[in-house]
């Protein structure tokens, strides 16, 4: 992203979702039961208490196991700007009890994040279940109120970041991936984010022109089928003219078109009387529009007889005239087939005319494509060249939600844990360093989190990893590197750390996910990637447990 559309995030930010007149991220986008413990912790005089929170998730999405950890940089936003203004006072006095303390209003006037320190990995990471994402330190009731919009920040944001590689991981790195989202969008806001974390995931462009102008997107597109149902016959086309490339002539464009349609029609093999004349009287005016990027949907009538031969024809006319077209999008029927075809027609003329670029021409293709579909398309060798995905990818469709939680860890230095008959939702308790230990071909062996106060385990030292709950799953680790995964990017009421930039986050995702083994991104049955606590904060656990769980009497 260019230094400019990051200028324009910084002083646009502010106005991109006003909704009601105010921005939608603020201290009252919360639910109202962080409000009423807000009030009780003030009662009773816990407010300023020291607290540690944890957030993380315990099951990575789509039947993955792994998850792109996204939203940050809203995130420390959101601090930035957290406060209750007058009017959210005014409106809190009638939603609170009458029998609510009025001064709880003048120490709500008083809250910010000036005390919060928040600590992250960076976004773009690849992440895994159990491993604090954030972890933010303060007075207890200002964290708590933080809940609820941290968690509203990260949780979409890196379910269709994730969902987005996980489509990128399908096509492979050669395939254009294009978001065409907006429409189906859960609203104007989630279609925004999606545009944003679908780039951060490894998507190549938007077609959603505001995400382009916001966060710097290269945004890209097509046209509709209106386009070419708009057309009835080539008397529509009312001028004709095109000049050639360098200027030189100018010609009857559409007598060149007619003059290639039955040259072509030999060649390619198609019937000049059953191309439908309104569809390329429309790829007629769409090349005069647009002589130097001409791509066209060629699949409103039949994309065999009619589509396919007026692209081409079209294409040669302009290419006589020096221009190349871009290519065709496919939006039916069976894609790997269709795409087939195209290419071997693309081939032919390439080869009849000695135009190796024609057989380059772009085969975009949509209609409904998930991370499925585009598995099953690559075992059938589709010749698509770009993927436009919509509805699948932002709509989250194969898994709406990401179950990112927030969790106290630690009040008044005592460390806290949450019990659970499901052992899965024990939490781990006290405030923890996180580290990544890699293996000898600098893949991702394991995350190991420790109590802040252990020393940070050392290359090439044998270091014990353990499950957190199960006492016989341990292994020794050799590390040749080690990195501590968390960063301060809060403090002290400021932003502390450099924030990259989108294209920097979408770097980040691409390298981070690298350094991921295969087997833990395969689709079927991908290998859970370990995460461990160190053999202290195991006893420390489990001692914690047992002091904490009640002792039932058998009767
Ligand atoms: N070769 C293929 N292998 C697997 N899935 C495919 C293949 N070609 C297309 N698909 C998928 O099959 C589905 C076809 O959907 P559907 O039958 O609704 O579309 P259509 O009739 O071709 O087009 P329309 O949108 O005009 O109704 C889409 O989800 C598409 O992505
Ligand atoms: O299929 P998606 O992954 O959501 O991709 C976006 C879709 O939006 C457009 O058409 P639209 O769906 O509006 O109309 P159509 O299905 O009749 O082509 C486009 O042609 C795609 O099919
Ligand atoms: O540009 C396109 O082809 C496009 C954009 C949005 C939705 N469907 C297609
Ligand atoms: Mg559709």
């Amino acid at each position: 992203m260019s230094a400019f559309s990051n200028c324009i995030v910084e002083q646009e930010h502010s106005q991109i979702f006003k909704m009601g007149g105010s921005y939608v991220v603020q201290a009252l986008l919360t639910d109202l039961y962080q409000i009423t413990m807000a009030y009780a912790y003030w009662k009773c005089g816990k407010m300023n208490d020291d607290s540690v929170f944890d957030l993380f998730f315990r099951k990575n999405p789509f039947q993955g196991e792994f998850t792109i950890f996204a939203g940050l940089e809203e995130c420390i936003r959101l601090l930035q700007g957290f406060r209750f203004s007058d009017s959210d006072i005014e409106y809190l006095k009638i939603v609170m009890p009458p029998t609510t303390d009025p001064e709880f209003f003048n120490y709500l006037k008083t809250v910010s994040a000036k005390d919060i320190t928040l600590s992250a990995v960076p976004e773009g990471e690849v992440v895994f279940p159990k491993v604090p994402l954030i972890t933010v330190t303060g007075p207890l009731a200002v964290v708590q109120l933080l809940e609820t919009p941290l968690l509203n920040l990260v949780n979409y944001a890196s379910l269709v970041a994730t969902n987005a590689a996980r489509f990128r991981l399908a096509a492979g790195p050669d395939i254009v991936l294009l978001e065409f989202g907006l429409r189906r969008a859960q609203g104007p806001d989630g279609g925004l984010s999606a545009s944003r974390y679908c780039y951060l995931g490894g998507f190549d462009g938007t077609s959603n022109v505001l995400a382009g102008k916001l966060f710097g997107i290269p945004v890209k597109g097509t046209h509709a089928h209106a386009f070419v149902t708009s057309f009835i016959n080539l008397q529509e086309v009312k001028i004709r003219t095109l000049m050639s490339a360098e200027g030189s002539r100018e010609v009857d464009f559409v007598d060149l078109c007619l003059k290639y349609q039955a040259e072509l029609s030999s060649i390619i093999d198609f019937l000049p009387d059953q191309v439908v004349e309104g569809e390329l009287a429309a790829f007629i005016c769409y090349a005069l529009a647009f002589c130097t990027g001409f791509l066209a949907l060629i699949d409103t009538y039949d994309v065999i007889r009619s589509g396919l031969p007026n692209f081409c024809t079209v294409a040669m006319a302009l290419h006589e005239l020096g221009y190349q077209a871009q290519g065709i999008r496919l939006d039916s029927g069976d894609l790997s087939y269709l795409s087939q075809l195209v290419k071997s027609k693309f081939v032919k003329i390439a080869a009849h005319y000695r135009l190796p670029w024609f057989e380059k021409l772009s085969i975009v293709a949509s209609n409904d494509i998930n991370e499925d579909t585009i598995h099953s398309l690559n075992h059938q060798g589709h010749t698509i060249s770009c993927f436009g995905i919509g509805t699948h990818l932002v709509t989250c469709q194969k898994q709406p939600a990401l179950g990112c939680i927030f969790k106290l860890v630690e009040v008044k230095k005592k460390a806290r844990i949450k019990l659970s008959e499901d052992v899965d939702k024990v939490t781990i308790p006290g405030q923890k360093s996180v580290y990544r230990l890699y293996g000898a071909n600098g893949t991702a062996l394991v995350d190991l989190l420790q109590s802040s106060t252990e020393p940070v385990p050392q290359v090439g030292q044998r270091v014990l990893c353990q499950h957190p709950f199960q006492e016989t799953k341990r292994a020794y680790v050799i590390p040749t590197a080690v990195r501590s995964l968390h960063v301060t990017w809060w403090k002290d009421g400021k932003v502390v750390q450099y924030l990259p930039t989108l294209g920097e986050l979408r770097e980040k995702a691409k390298q981070s996910l690298s350094s991921v083994r295969p087997d833990h991104k395969r689709t079927l049955n991908p290998t859970p990637y370990k995460v461990s606590v160190s053999s202290a904060l195991y006893t420390f656990i489990h001692d914690l447990w047992l002091e904490n769980a009640p002792i039932g009497e058998l009767s």
